[in-house]
């Protein structure tokens, strides 16, 4: 069996085609560059998204040249947009999941707050995909339906109009526990009188496509972090792994209970499969592969590739708070902005990258405890994947930080490898998740080199730093 397994992303659409045993035969990738907008408005151009999924995967087809027996595909998650549901033609941008306007939407709802964690597992915070619905209806258009952009792209590709269940928790307007959409939600957020896509199971087989070649079934539909999260085996509760992507994001498996967190982090669905909801919690770090391209864009460094050269060995005091586009879990402020601090006449550009990537640890580090607060008991370990895992000094970081074994995923490819887990559990019954995503073994594991009382006091001038850079008084 081989599944074409996308995973549209926020930097990019990476395609690969995964045969049973999960050794990838063909990879393309598509760069996207989202816009930024002054206000912090995150766009994308839908057709250029549609376009980098068409692409990729026929690019990743033709050269894997085998049949296919299905297509999978990850999703952003929270990004949202307008469209024709007659031609499927979009009628706005897609706004991204990093898009902070619809925060006044949320502060008019703010007294609703503790109802809608309630309902949801979820914090009322523009991140998620109703507030920036109701923005699309308040400032753009009133015409079509509003959806995440996988109700989308599954239209074009065959036609269903239908959203995982781990994407819809991921909107503010799903009951956790029944699954459903919430018309208690729905009217919150003036979404009532909305065609809402159905909600179906991570191994739901939605339609057919012709898009990449011979007809094939679509199924595998899941959020990108939740695919992550399956790839990488966390399937016991309390196995948890960070992405270290366009954002970072920590998630921790809870197995069959909606646990609500007492730390603000958020709970949502990690996937439906074989008729078994699963739950996990998660804590963000909206800007880490982002910030290093904001690095990037003022000339501190010329990519990724080089944080390693550039990094001095010690931030000689400087501390980063990558707040970029706001703060997420625990601290909760869209309008929290990102901060040097500690810096002399001596600091060097070497000291300013090294303090991002240690503020982006330090921020992993502060969730990866929250995680264990709720979760009754420490992470033992902290499994990683995503891009900047490259970087020896942000994972001896994060060990170092979170006082924790950093285990490195061995394939560049855990999202499509998830949702392509997805698609084989939904083409075979038989086949459970842990066969599905078969056994691993890390490519690196980074042990905690820093004794445990340095590593405590860098997070407390970690969080100060943090604390500082918060949007009002009263949050301080
Ligand atoms: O595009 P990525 O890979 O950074 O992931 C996006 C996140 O899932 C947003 O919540």
């Amino acid at each position: 069996m081989h599944v074409l397994a996308i995973d549209q992303g926020t930097s990019g659409t990476k395609a690969i085609v995964v045969d049973a045993g999960g050794a990838v035969l063909a990879i393309a990738e598509e760069a996207l560059r989202p816009r930024y907008l002054e206000g912090g408005g995150v766009e994308q151009d839908p057709r250029a998204l549609l376009d980098s999924v068409l692409t990729a995967g026929r690019r990743a087809a033709a050269a894997a040249g085998v049949p296919l027996d299905a297509v999978a595909l990850a999703n952003q998650g929270e990004t949202v947009l307008a469209w024709d549901p007659v031609t499927g033609e979009p009628l706005t941008p897609a706004i991204v999941w990093q898009d902070r306007r619809a925060e006044p939407l949320c502060a008019a709802r703010a007294e609703h707050a503790g109802r809608v964690a309630a309902l949801t597992g979820l914090v009322l915070d523009p991140y998620f995909s109703a507030p920036k619905m109701r923005w699309i209806r308040e400032e753009l258009t009133t015409e079509g339906v509003v959806t995440t952009t996988d109700t989308w792209l599954v239209h074009r590709l065959c036609g269903a109009f239908v959203t995982d269940a781990s994407t819809a928790s991921r909107s503010l307007l799903l009951g956790l526990e029944d699954a459903r959409w919430n018309g208690e939600l729905l009217e919150l957020f003036g979404l009532g009188s909305e065609r809402l896509p159905e909600i179906v199971a991570s191994d739901a087989v939605v339609g057919t496509t012709t898009a990449f070649g011979p007809e094939v079934p679509v199924t595998g539909l899941i959020v990108d972090q939740q695919a992550a999260l399956l790839a990488e085996a966390c399937l016991e509760a309390g196995t948890a792994k960070c992405t270290y992507g366009t954002g970072a994001f920590l998630l921790a498996q809870l197995g069959t209970s909606p646990a609500r967190s007492a730390s603000g982090l958020a709970t949502s669905i990690a996937w439906r499969l074989h008729g078994e909801t699963r739950y996990c919690v998660d804590g963000q770090v909206y800007t880490a592969a982002s910030a290093v391209r904001w690095l990037a864009d003022l000339g501190l460094v010329s990519g990724a590739d080089q944080l390693d050269a550039v990094a001095a060995p010690s931030g000689d005091g400087v501390l980063c708070v990558p707040a970029l586009a706001g703060l997420a879990a625990p601290w909760w402020d869209a309008g929290a902005t990102a901060s040097f601090t500690g810096m002399t006449l001596s600091t060097g550009r070497g000291h300013l990258v090294r303090a991002l990537l240690e503020g982006v640890a330090a921020q992993v580090a502060e969730l990866a405890a929250l995680v264990g607060a709720d979760l009754g008991a420490p992470l033992s370990r902290l499994r990683v994947d995503g891009g900047l895992t490259r970087s020896r000094v942000l994972m001896q970081a994060q060990a170092d930080l979170a006082q924790l074994p950093v285990e490195v995923y061995p394939s560049p490819h855990a999202t499509p490898l998830g949702a392509a887990a997805c698609a084989l559990m939904a083409l075979d019954p038989a086949l459970d998740a842990a066969a599905a995503v078969g056994g691993w073994r890390p490519s690196a594991v980074y042990e905690p080199a820093w004794p445990a009382d340095r590593a405590a006091a860098h997070l407390e001038r970690w969080r100060a730093a943090a604390q500082a850079t918060l949007s009002s008084k009263e949050n301080s």
